[in-house]
């Protein structure tokens, strides 16, 4: 099988080149890249006025099966990613069972392989049904395959016992997913800690919250040497303290969601739950310093944290809802108009943050597009404009605060190991 794309732009972060040339695909892989090619392929792809990027690598969603497949499954998921440019994604533990034996990894990898659209690699939990108190089977989650272990969706928060775990990362060189949170510190807050959350009468989550725990997670890297990477900062010390370890030598990594480096609380619609997420919308003042840290490569990748729940979970108000916004169909275009069109990132840092950054991290053979490489492709039309609906989406999820925003950049063919499955069909 022969795929051709042509007249596109390649962007390829592993030499940091981007040149005007036709990408030729033999059964999976990148056979040539090359200016005009005239080869009789099986199928041709016109690229013109795109980019043709290493395919994205989202490594924080949550795919909620096992258990919670009322609000997204393995199956909708990877749809959901493919629709997004995703070619690659690192599925969370926080399901139910939780991820913590190689049995319910076997399930999700399975799955994913039948359906065979996106790739999906699912993170081991750090501790027995995620309760903090024992670990769990890290080791035969490694034989199974996991590419890190993660307690998202909460903190461990016995220092001692996440030593423990980080000694076996590094045992095993895989990373630690770091969600940064002193759950006795929240104290029942839903918003973040700010005047404009103060007069809408709802109790505030400080950036306390998370800093206190990025900067314990750090040390525990120091002291171990495990490869520590923070999920989702939202805070401007995190910035800082990210900074201030990278120049210590430390192992540390740092990822940015979309909602966190474009809205701040101000943004907030009354008592409308799709602006409630964890870590929640900060001041304008984080929101800067992320935007800078992320132009600094002081942040390294840009993952969505996508959180599907349904409208009857999210309807209930602010103060009641679940926390957690879908991202997978978003966040390309996103980044594009936010970042990329407004100068704070190239197109090469765009790529390096959603595909080769998180490959690095992960320990993947991916993010690239060279010759003899996988062809996971993402073809991108960067200043094509739409509107954000979720009946567009495919994932189940449809909780967004972004509904109705105009945006440029377009996900126009998603390629899975030279296979075509996604692909817009025009309007
Ligand atoms: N981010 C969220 O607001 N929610 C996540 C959990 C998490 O990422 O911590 C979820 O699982 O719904
Ligand atoms: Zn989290
Ligand atoms: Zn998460």
């Amino acid at each position: 099988m022969l795929l051709l794309i042509k007249n596109g732009t390649v962007i390829n972060p592993g030499d940091r080149t981007e040149v005007k040339a036709d990408v030729l695909v033999e059964d999976g892989v990148i056979k040539k890249i090359a200016p005009k090619q005239t080869i009789k392929a099986d199928r041709m792809i016109d690229a013109k006025n795109c980019y043709v990027m290493p395919g994205f690598i989202d490594m924080h969603v949550h795919l909620r099966d096992p258990g919670m497949e009322h609000k997204e499954t393995v199956d909708t998921g990877v749809r959901a990613a493919v629709h997004g440019g995703f070619t690659t994604v690192v599925a969370m533990p926080n399901t139910k069972p939780v991820v913590d034996n190689a049995d319910v990894v076997n399930y999700v990898h399975n799955k994913a392989k039948n359906i065979g659209l996106a790739q999906v690699l699912q993170a081991g939990a750090v501790t027995k049904g995620q309760r903090g108190e024992e670990l769990s089977d890290i080791e035969g989650m490694v034989e199974a395959g996991i590419p890190a272990i993660s307690e998202d969706g909460k903190s461990v928060m016995d220092a001692q016992l996440y030593r423990e775990a980080m000694t076996i990362a590094v045992k095993y060189d895989i990373p630690v997913l770091a969600h940064c949170e002193d759950i006795n510190l929240v104290n029942g807050g839903v918003v973040n800690a700010d005047d404009v959350t103060e007069k809408m009468r709802l109790k505030g989550i400080s950036n306390a919250v998370e800093d206190t725990i990025a900067a314990r997670d750090i040390l525990l890297s120091k002291e171990t040497g495990a490869a520590l990477h923070l999920c989702h900062c939202s805070t401007k010390d995190s910035v800082k303290m990210v900074e201030m370890a990278k120049k210590a030598g430390i192992r540390v990594t740092a990822e940015v969601c979309p909602h966190h480096f474009i809205l701040t609380s101000s943004d907030m619609k009354e008592n409308d739950a799709n602006y409630k997420m964890n870590p929640p919308l900060r001041t304008r003042e984080d929101v800067e310093a992320l935007r800078k840290g992320l132009k600094a490569d002081i942040m390294d990748v840009i993952a969505t944290d996508h959180a599907p729940h349904t409208a009857i979970e999210k309807g209930v108000g602010i103060k009641k809802a679940p926390f957690g916004i879908v991202g997978l169909e978003t966040a390309a275009a996103l980044t594009m108009t936010e970042l990329v069109d407004k100068g704070w990132l190239t197109i090469m840092q765009m790529a390096e943050k959603m595909s080769y950054n998180p490959a690095q991290i992960l320990g993947l053979d991916k993010g690239m597009v060279e010759e003899g490489k996988a062809a996971d492709l993402v073809i991108f039309d960067p200043s094509r404009e739409s509107m954000i609906d979720p009946a567009d989406f495919r994932s189940k999820g449809k909780n967004t605060p972004f509904t109705g925003m105009k945006v440029k950049g377009m996900v126009m063919a998603t390629i899975v190991a030279g296979k075509i499955v996604y692909e817009k069909t025009e309007k």
